[in-house]
């Protein structure tokens, strides 16, 4: 088999985005990638990009091992990146040919390996238990064998800053015995993640002067500065970065790729994706979350859904005028969206702009506008969020840019529910609603496992026949949240409702000091918005 497989062509050899999600990024705990899932990682990052993924430790894990036959045999066909694998120097007084480790790197098939090495003289004495110059040996013997057989090595210098701030001449002598074995690039690494950025900066222009090497840069996120000491070793002079998906790894994690390659694109002018790649970076986050059965993070700089949605009223203003003026970077760039959200702390324009999103066109309506700020700050005041909630809102903005409420399909005369529970069997609940609907007063009842289960079942038994698309409408999800209140007596209880048609989905909300009725009114709000999106006005049934 030839040995150069898999292995496609990185954007430029003069600078190395390296990703070590299926190594490092696998050590965080929870993380359990399968080798199906390691494949579609690894294929996702190629498609990125990315030039150097790192896809385990073969030999060590067997999992790993597995891996890297696999994409051997043709399972990971790359076009931009090269696939590394990752493993330890030989083993102290092991001659490297006869080391099991070693020779499970060259198996691999990969073109790349990057070997850590330990260069701190407390862990080489303290945890190799050898002397300094084994620990040198350890390194030149084993990157000299795998160049000797055609591979191209990298070295990650483990606790690099510590080693150096304790002792410079052992972590250089390291450093040099890997560079004269031929290590193309030798990596700092803040293995502890103790490091802040002048610090990083420091050494690496200073390690990158008394060395002449190249140097790479591996920042774990201890002290919640991995992304920022990537950026400083870059601008300090390190011309290969590792980082991994969403920042998952060991303990509090490493550096977050999407926010490196974000500064490096958007901030230093670095081109390390192709530039048609940039606009994919949200939506490969959100997909390598999902692979790793984690929930994107919200908030994550550049890719969270948060990233660009803006809550105060002052920014509003000023996004009306022109959306730079709040964001720093258009958020198309990255493949992420700019979002409005109206709480509390909106302001007339912040409405405006929601309203425009919604299509109910309220710029030349100041009074309609004036009353729906003033509506959503009482209504919010008392429980109700619409921040999440867009749905209700609309019929908000509808009716004060109308001048009246959306007309409900149906109109209720009275709902009953009841609870069932019988002794030594199960909790049921049933439901009866009496409504008005295409002129017709309908009585009906239904049953199910909770009191708005059966309500909702009892209001769709009523409504078929009339409503063509209600059997499409289906609640997907349903969240309720207790509101304690000034006196903690007075507590109020927020449901939000997410309905969906299979095409589209929508939340409403409903408060209201008793849950049945608060989850009423959401369920009502969800069939009226669906009524004015099937007819663009009040529903195609009167009631
Ligand atoms: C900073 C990092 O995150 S580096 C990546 C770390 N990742 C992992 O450890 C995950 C995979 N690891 C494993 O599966 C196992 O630890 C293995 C297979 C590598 C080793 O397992 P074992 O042989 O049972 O050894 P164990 O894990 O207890 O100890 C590690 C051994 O490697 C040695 N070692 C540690 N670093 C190095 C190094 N850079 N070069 C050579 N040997 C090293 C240790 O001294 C110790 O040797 P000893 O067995 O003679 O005491
Ligand atoms: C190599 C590595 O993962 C570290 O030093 O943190």
């Amino acid at each position: 088999m030839s040995r150069t497989e898999p292995q496609g062509t990185p954007l430029s050899d003069q600078f190395h985005l390296y990703d070590t999600t299926l190594r490092d990024g696998a050590q965080r705990e929870g993380i359990s990638y399968s080798i199906a899932d390691k494949l579609a990682v690894a294929r996702l990052l190629d498609d990125l990009g990315v030039g150097f993924i790192e896809g385990g430790w073969p030999g060590a894990l067997p999992k790993d091992t597995e891996f890297f036959a696999r994409a051997a045999a043709g399972e990971l066909p790359l076009r931009h990146a090269v696939l590394v694998a990752f493993g330890s120097t030989r083993k102290a007084g092991v001659a490297v040919a006869d080391d099991p480790q070693v020779r499970a790197l060259l198996d691999s098939q990969a073109p790349v390996v990057t070997l850590v090495a330990k260069s701190d003289v407390r862990h080489i004495e303290r945890a190799l238990r050898v002397d300094v110059e084994e620990a040198c040996a350890m390194v030149r013997d084993t990157v000299s064998f795998l160049v000797g057989e055609g591979r191209r090595v990298f070295v990650d210098a483990e606790h690099f800053f510590d080693g150096y701030a304790h002792d410079a001449d052992t972590a250089l002598r390291v450093l040099d015995a890997a560079g004269q074995a031929g290590a193309d690039v030798v990596v700092l690494c803040d293995t502890n993640g103790g490091q802040l950025p002048l610090g990083i900066a420091e050494t690496v222009s200073e390690v990158a002067d008394r060395t002449g090497l190249r140097l790479g840069i591996h920042c774990q996120d201890d002290t919640a500065c991995a992304v920022a000491n990537t950026i400083a070793a870059v601008q300090a002079g390190a011309t290969h970065v590792q980082c991994t998906a969403n920042g998952y790894g060991e303990r509090a994690g490493n550096a977050d790729l999407f926010a490196v390659v974000g500064n490096l694109v958007t901030k230093l002018g670095m081109p390390v994706l192709p530039p048609s790649r940039m606009p994919e970076l949200t939506r490969t986050a959100h997909a390598l979350a999902e692979l790793a059965n984690l929930a994107p993070e919200e908030h994550q700089a550049y890719v969270g859904s948060s990233a660009f949605a803006h809550k105060a009223g002052l920014h509003a203003s000023a996004i009306k005028v022109d959306p730079l003026l709040y964001n720093h970077i258009d958020p198309a760039d990255v493949g992420n969206d700019m979002r409005v959200l109206v709480t509390e702390m909106a302001g007339r324009a912040s409405l405006e702009l929601k309203g425009r999103q919604l299509g109910v066109d309220l710029a030349e309506k100041p009074e309609a506008l004036a009353g729906a700020l003033k509506k959503v700050k009482a209504l919010e005041a008392e429980g109700w969020s619409f921040e999440a909630a867009d749905a209700s809102l609309e019929l908000l903005l509808r009716e004060e840019a109308e001048g009246a409420p959306a007309q409900p399909p149906f109109r209720l005369e009275s709902y009953r529910v009841v609870l069932d529970h019988h002794v030594g069997g199960d909790v049921g609940a049933e439901a009866t609603v009496k409504i008005h609907v295409g002129g017709e007063r309908v009585i009906a009842t239904a049953e199910g496992n909770g009191p708005v289960h059966a309500l909702d079942a009892a209001l769709r038994k009523a409504l078929r026949g009339h409503l063509s698309w209600l059997d499409s409408v289906e609640l997907s999800d349903y969240k309720v949240r207790i509101l304690v209140g000034k006196t903690g007596t007075d507590a109020v209880t927020r449901v939000l409702v997410e309905s969906s048609d299979g095409d589209r989905t929508w939340t409403t909300v409903g408060v209201h000091a008793n849950i049945v009725e608060a989850s009423w009114l959401a369920l009502c709000d969800a069939l009226v918005h669906k009524a004015l999106a099937v007819s663009g006005a009040a529903g195609e049934m009167r009631p």
